[in-house]
Formats: C-alpha cells, sequence, structure tokens
C-alpha cells in the first residue's frame, strides 16, 4: 500500500504487558482488532528481547498483511529491518527522524512522537510522515510521559499545521477511550485542522472482547459527539445585531412557556440568588452539586450551568461527571470560571473542565476570560472602554474571537462594555448598571440566565446568549432607576423584580424597554431595536430564502433545470450580500443524492441543511422551530417572515412548503423562474393554487429589489450589480420558463 493511502483513522499500539494484556495472546488480540476494523499496528513492547521482538513482530505481520493493513515497529528501526514491516514509530528520546528514514528509505512509514509546536515542526521539516500527539489525557498505559496536553495541547498543534500547511499527517494519544474520542476528534477539528485518527493502546487492547471495542471505536472516530448537532453555525453568525434584536422577544416568551430546567453547580454564595433569578427570568431552577444526579437530569431538556466560584476536589470531580452526562445527552453547558487566574488550583481547574468536556457558553469576566486563553494572553488588562473605536475592546474582541473558534463555543466577556462571540462577528452590548459591579453573585446569574435562553432555544445558542445579556443588563437599568432602589442593597430585589416584570411584558406584547437595548458589532454603530412602526431599514424585516431539493437526481427529469439552477444561484449570491438566511433541504438524499455541484459553496452557510422525506420543508424539525405560528403585531409569536422558494417540484414539494408558511402566518414568494417541476403543465397549475391561497408569484429580480426596499441601503450597488451582471442569462431564463404562463 503506498504510505500516502495510509487510513490513520484507527490505530492500535499494543502493549504486552499483563497489566493491559492480561494473559490474552497479542496475535489474537491483534486479529481480533483488526477485525473490528483497525487501520494500523504498531508493535510496542517494552520488555522482550530483540529475539521476541522480531518472532513476535513477524508473526504480526503476516496478520496485518491479510488484512492489507500496515505494521510499524516502536522504537526500533533494527526490529523492523529484520521483520519487513512498513515502519516506525519514534519518540523523542529515540534514534532521530534523519538517522531512521536514512536507513529505512523513503518508501517506510515513519510516524514521530510531538507533545508541542516546536517538536510538529522538526518532524515536520524532517520528513515525518505523521505525527502522534500526546500525551492528551493521563494514562496509566504510559506513567513516564513528558508532558499531558490536554485537548488544548492538541488543538494548538493542529492549528499550527493547518496554517502552515504542512504536508503531515496526525493521530492523537493517551488515555483516548470510547467515553471521549468522538469529542476529541470533534474538538480537534474544523477551521481546517483536523485529527487524521486516534491511537489507542488500552481501550482495544485490554478490552474483554478487541473486535467488539475496536468496531465501536471506529464508529465513535466516524460520528460527532451529541452536542456537535446545535453548534453555532456559520450563517448564525453572521446575522446583524438588528436581526438578533428582533429575535429576543421570541426567546423570551420561549422561555416563559417552556419554563426549561436551569441545573445549577453553583458556589456557595449565590446559590439563593441564583435560583432566584432563574424563578424570574422564567425558568425552573435545581441546585444539585452531586455529580451523580446529572444524568438523569440531563434527561429534562435543560442546561447546566457549572460555577467554580467555591471549586473543592470533590467539587471538581462532581462537576466533570455533570459535563459529560450533558455532552452526552447534547444538552448545553454555560461554564462560568469565577476568579480563573487567581489560584494555581483554579488554574487547574479550567484545564481540567475545558479538556474534561464540552462547554457551550464559557461567561466571564475580563480577567477569567483571559486566563482561559491557552498558554496566557498578551493583552494587557486595561479594562472594557465602551467607545466602540477603542484599542482595547477591538484587542479583547480579537482574543476571545479566537478562543471561541479553538473551541467551538460561544464567549461572554463581561465588564462595562459585554463581548459575545462564536469567533465570527464580536457582538457588543452596553447594557447595564454600575450596581451590577457592587452585588455578589451577579455575575454567576447571568450564566443562569443564559442556560435558560439556551435551553429554551438549543437550535440558536448564539441568539438566546445575546438576547439573555440584553435582557439582564437592560433589567439592570431599569431595576436602577426606580425611585425605590437607594444603592446596591435595595437593587437587588428591584432586580429580581424587574426580571420577571420585563419577562411578564414581553409576553403582553410591551417591548418598550427593548429599545434601550444597546448592540453593536465592534467597530459599528448600535442597532435600534425597530417595532414593525419604526421605519425599517430594509423593506423585508424577515427574509428567508428555501431551496428546495434541487438534487443531483433531478437534473435531467426536471423541465428547463439548467434555467431554474440559474436562478437559484443569482438569489443565492443576493441572499449573502443582503446577509438573508438561507435554509435547504434535499429529498431523501441518500437515494436522490446531495444538492447539486453548483450550489454546494453558495449553500455553505446555510442556517439549516437538512435531509427529509415529507414533501414539505416545515415538516423539517429544525426549519418549523425557525418559522413557528407567526404574529403581525409581533405580540403573540414571532413577527411573520417574508420567504422565496425555489427548488423544485413546483406542485409538490414546493407547494407544500408553501402552504404551510402561509398557515403559520409568513408571507411567501414563489419565484416563477426558479421553480420547475418535471412536467410543465403541473407546474402552472401549481402557480394559480399558490396565487389563489394567498402565496405571491413573482420574479428573482422584482422579488430582490422588493426585498432590499431602497437604493439606499448600503448593500443595494452590489445587488445591483449581480442583478446587471445576471442579466443577459436571465432574459432566456424567463423566456424560457415563463413566457407562456
Ligand atoms: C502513534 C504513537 N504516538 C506516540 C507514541 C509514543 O511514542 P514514544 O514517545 O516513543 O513513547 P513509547 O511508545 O516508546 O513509550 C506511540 N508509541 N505511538
Ligand atoms: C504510548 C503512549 N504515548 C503517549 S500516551 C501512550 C499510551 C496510551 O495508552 P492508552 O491508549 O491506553 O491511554
Amino acid at each position: 500500500m503506498p504510505k500516502h493511502e495510509v487510513d490513520y483513522s484507527l490505530y492500535l499500539v499494543t502493549d504486552s504487558t499483563p497489566a493491559i494484556l492480561g494473559d490474552a495472546d497479542i496475535c489474537s488480540v491483534v486479529e481480533a482488532a483488526l477485525k473490528g476494523g483497525v487501520t494500523c499496528v504498531q508493535y510496542r513492547d517494552k520488555t522482550s528481547d530483540t529475539g521476541v521482538l522480531v518472532s513476535t513482530g513477524r508473526k504480526l505481520h503476516e496478520i496485518t498483511k491479510k488484512y492489507k493493513i500496515p505494521l510499524l515497529i516502536n522504537d526500533r528501526i533494527d526490529v523492523a529491518l529484520a521483520v519487513g514491516c512498513e515502519g516506525v514509530h519514534i519518540g523523542q528520546d529515540d534514534l532521530d527522524l534523519p538517522t531512521a528514514r536514512k536507513i529505512l528509505g523513503e518508501d517506510a512509514i515513519v510516524g514521530v512522537t510531538v507533545s508541542n509546536i516546536a517538536e510538529a515542526e522538526a518532524a515536520t521539516k524532517g520528513g515525518a510522515d505523521y505525527l502522534g500527539i500526546g500525551t492528551v489525557f493521563a494514562t496509566s498505559t504510559k506513567e513516564n510521559t513528558k508532558s499531558i496536553i490536554g485537548v488544548e495541547g492538541l488543538q494548538e498543534i493542529l492549528l499550527k499545521i493547518a496554517a502552515e500547511n504542512w504536508p503531515v499527517k496526525t493521530v492523537c494519544i493517551g488515555g483516548i477511550n470510547a467515553s471521549n474520542v468522538s469529542r476529541v476528534v470533534w474538538q480537534s477539528s474544523g477551521k481546517g485542522k483536523s485529527l487524521d485518527g486516534v491511537a489507542v493502546v488500552s481501550a482495544i487492547m485490554a478490552a474483554k472482547d478487541p473486535e467488539a471495542a475496536s468496531k465501536e471505536l471506529l464508529q465513535l472516530v466516524k460520528s460527532p459527539p451529541a452536542f456537535a448537532k446545535s453548534v453555532v453555525s456559520a450563517g448564525q453568525q453572521k446575522r446583524s445585531p438588528q436581526e438578533l434584536l428582533s429575535l429576543v422577544p421570541y426567546i423570551i416568551k420561549t422561555v416563559n412557556s417552556k419554563k426549561p430546567l436551569s441545573h445549577n453547580m453553583t458556589n456557595l454564595v449565590v446559590q439563593n440568588f441564583a435560583a432566584n433569578v432563574a424563578l424570574s427570568v422564567g425558568a425552573s431552577p435545581i441546585m444539585a452539586n452531586y455529580g451523580e444526579e446529572a444524568k438523569d437530569l440531563a434527561k429534562l431538556g435543560g442546561a447546566l450551568v457549572i460555577n467554580m466560584g467555591t471549586v473543592t476536589p470533590d467539587g471538581l470531580t462532581n462537576y466533570l461527571k455533570a459535563l459529560k452526562a450533558y455532552n452526552d445527552a447534547g444538552q448545553p453547558v454555560v461554564y462560568d470560571p469565577v476568579g480563573a487566574g487567581a489560584t494555581a488550583v483554579r488554574r487547574s481547574a479550567v484545564k481540567s473542565i475545558l479538556g474534561g468536556g464540552y462547554v457551550d457558553v464559557l461567561k466571564g469576566n475580563q480577567s477569567e476570560i483571559l486566563s482561559c486563553v491557552p498558554g496566557g494572553s498578551n493583552i494587557q488588562q486595561r479594562g472594557v472602554d465602551s467607545e466602540s473605536g477603542n484599542q482595547n475592546l477591538q484587542e479583547l474582541g480579537s482574543a476571545i474571537k479566537e478562543l471561541a473558534r479553538l473551541r467551538r463555543h460561544i464567549v461572554v466577556m463581561t465588564g462595562k462594555t459585554d463581548l459575545v462571540t462564536a469567533g465570527e462577528s464580536v457582538f457588543a452590548i452596553e447594557n447595564g448598571h454600575e450596581y451590577l459591579g457592587m452585588v455578589t453573585g451577579t455575575g454567576c446569574c447571568l450564566g443562569t440566565t443564559i442556560s435558560a435562553a439556551i435551553a429554551a432555544h438549543p437550535n440558536d445558542k448564539l441568539a438566546a446568549t445575546i438576547s439573555a445579556v440584553l435582557y439582564y443588563g437592560i433589567a439592570a437599568e431599569l431595576a436602577a432607576e426606580r425611585p425605590d432602589v437607594k444603592g446596591p442593597g435595595t437593587f437587588v430585589p428591584a432586580f429580581i423584580d424587574e426580571l420577571y416584570n420585563v419577562r411578564k411584558a414581553t409576553v403582553k406584547g410591551d417591548l418598550e424597554w427593548l429599545k434601550r437595548a444597546k448592540v453593536t458589532v465592534t467597530g459599528q454603530k448600535f442597532a435600534r431595536f425597530s417595532t414593525m412602526a419604526d421605519k425599517p431599514q430594509r423593506h423585508f424585516q424577515r427574509p428567508a430564502v428555501f431551496v428546495c431539493d434541487m438534487q443531483e437526481k433531478f437534473r435531467s427529469a426536471i423541465w428547463k433545470f439548467d434555467l431554474i439552477l440559474r436562478t437559484t444561484q443569482k438569489v443565492l449570491r443576493a441572499a449573502k450580500i443582503l446577509d438573508v438566511p438561507i435554509i435547504v433541504t434535499t429529498q431523501n438524499g441518500t437515494k436522490l443524492g446531495p444538492t447539486v455541484s453548483e450550489l454546494q459553496e453558495l449553500t455553505a452557510d446555510a442556517v439549516v441543511n437538512a435531509d427529509k422525506t415529507a414533501f414539505s420543508m416545515l415538516r423539517v424539525p429544525e426549519i418549523a422551530a425557525r418559522f413557528p405560528r407567526a404574529d403581525p403585531t409581533g405580540a403573540a409569536g414571532p413577527l411573520p417572515s417574508e420567504v422565496a422558494i425555489v427548488g423544485i417540484e413546483t406542485h409538490i414539494c414546493v407547494t407544500q412548503t408553501a402552504l404551510d408558511l402561509l398557515e403559520r402566518g409568513h408571507k411567501v414568494y414563489v419565484l416563477a423562474d426558479g421553480v420547475s417541476s418535471c412536467n410543465e403543465m403541473d407546474a402552472r397549475v401549481a402557480f394559480a393554487r399558490l396565487r389563489a391561497a394567498g402565496a405571491v408569484i413573482t420574479t428573482s429580480e422584482s422579488w430582490l429589489y422588493e426585498c432590499m426596499g431602497d437604493a439606499g441601503i448600503p448593500q443595494f450597488r452590489d445587488v445591483a450589480k449581480l442583478v446587471k451582471e445576471t442579466g443577459p442569462g436571465m432574459k432566456e431564463v424567463l423566456k424560457g420558463l415563463i413566457s407562456n404562463l
């Protein structure tokens, strides 16, 4: 097998010690593991003499050859030569890489252990085929490990490899097993960086059934963990503050109606305060610090808050148990690293928690968040200034953006200006009051408020988090302004009241409070919340584009498919310019193929991209959740969306989607130059039906101009340019598709 084709997905490293192998036979264990799907094997035997190493190595090679899987020898180049196997794995203290390469030749596979960027660079430049990155987690299999690097150390090395485009494969090693493998693989991928596989010893060599263990591990390597299904998408991050503001009432109302569980593992000082805040914001609090309970609690659809304000060794064990339980259940977690940089114990607790699971939201003040930057932050802690052009605010924004990207979660940095990011835009929120900083526990209770919002909105955690921060800050302003509030002491009960009052007002449709919102993308002007009565910035308040089932298999069957494809491309390009969310579906993708290749890149940022079997796109739960029953006043539901539909087939999926949207009170634009059916007549009849049902049948160009509403909007020039560029082609589309409708 050419070495560039080696699959490192599940790399078995053997161990012959009784503590791991027991009395099993190494060859039988390796063969069982190969049957289970192991993709690469390393013979690692630290105790046998050379004769045994060579004879066992030869036996193992006979077996691995049968499965067409490469065999490597740990440390010993002489043994690898004697066995005639595919290569070696060398550590930092073994024979050097150039010598190994010289002896074994270019065709041999040479892997090198690395635990930091400098070692990774030297090994890559020295011609290593792959890097064994570790030790990730402490493991009893190898006690004399130089450094435990955690998932963060692993991520840092992978990021560097991606940034430098180093041509080297990567596996991680150390403490990898079925309970953490999909998380580690997932946390190590994204933004160009990824692992090629994982290396394990005890998870297979010590397993009762090595074949079953290998099968399970391989499956876990290839499947994302439960919590990955609802991470913030690129499309969600591109929304404007205005768009996010318009979601706040809906988010607060959903917390009110769902009453989600807010499971607080919080410090001794704020237990009571946090429980009362949870009740005021409409959540159902449980203050449960015993980790064993978390498995059951995680099944109740809520969110977990880990607040390490009064951390203890027992507390840490309990946090890690709860974190795992919520991760396994795919339920969200907020982590508040209280006092993170203050003591060595807390610094180590931060590492354990961030390395021990996935947190959806990391929330803390400036110094706490900067203490969570791997390797420490270079930013001088000067205090957050409110000016949008402020240098420090920009710097802090960049630091938390990096942090959010690295861990693929949301970061909330509180201060005079609160900053929120999921790795792209940094949203700055300037609501709140100085009393918040004069009362113990207000920061902690923001974590509780965020937990309620993300539990109620697991599919849009960014909007939920921003809503929670705004709601909390504005309630504080309202409380501080009350005549009965004389200082921090009287502020506390008033604040709890105002959290309650704002929620109740929102449920009744009174959104006056939200006009105080000051949210912006750092460096830009504040967005203002506008009700429908205020002058909208864009003609359409809540536009969206639905791309229905534009799949490979339909290409030849659909009447004028190539023409509707051109329209779809134009509409999607315009949607990107206008920041209009894109929703995509495929119908029975395994059978009918993916979305056509021409639309892959244009739909990469779609806020939903789902496969379905039902004909209506609204039957996809994720889409249905985004387009619930609307209310034109915004009082009894979100404001109506204005949805443009392109895709196929006009008389089936497009029709059913349009009817479902209309039934939920949304406005529907069916773009006649962007939809089609196999049979032209079916499409014509469908148009008549849709028009009668209240849909607007129009052209893409008309919809785009209506969507913009005003040539004064900043995006107008780009959209007009796009329309002009595609003009001649579109004439053909219109003639071909709708001249005879
Ligand atoms: C795939 C893989 N990665 C790392 C190691 C560790 O090798 P080394 O540093 O030489 O330590 P020992 O294995 O000799 O204890 C490995 N063996 N395989
Ligand atoms: C060989 C090696 N190198 C770093 S950790 C390790 C042992 C990994 O063993 P396990 O998979 O049982 O944790």
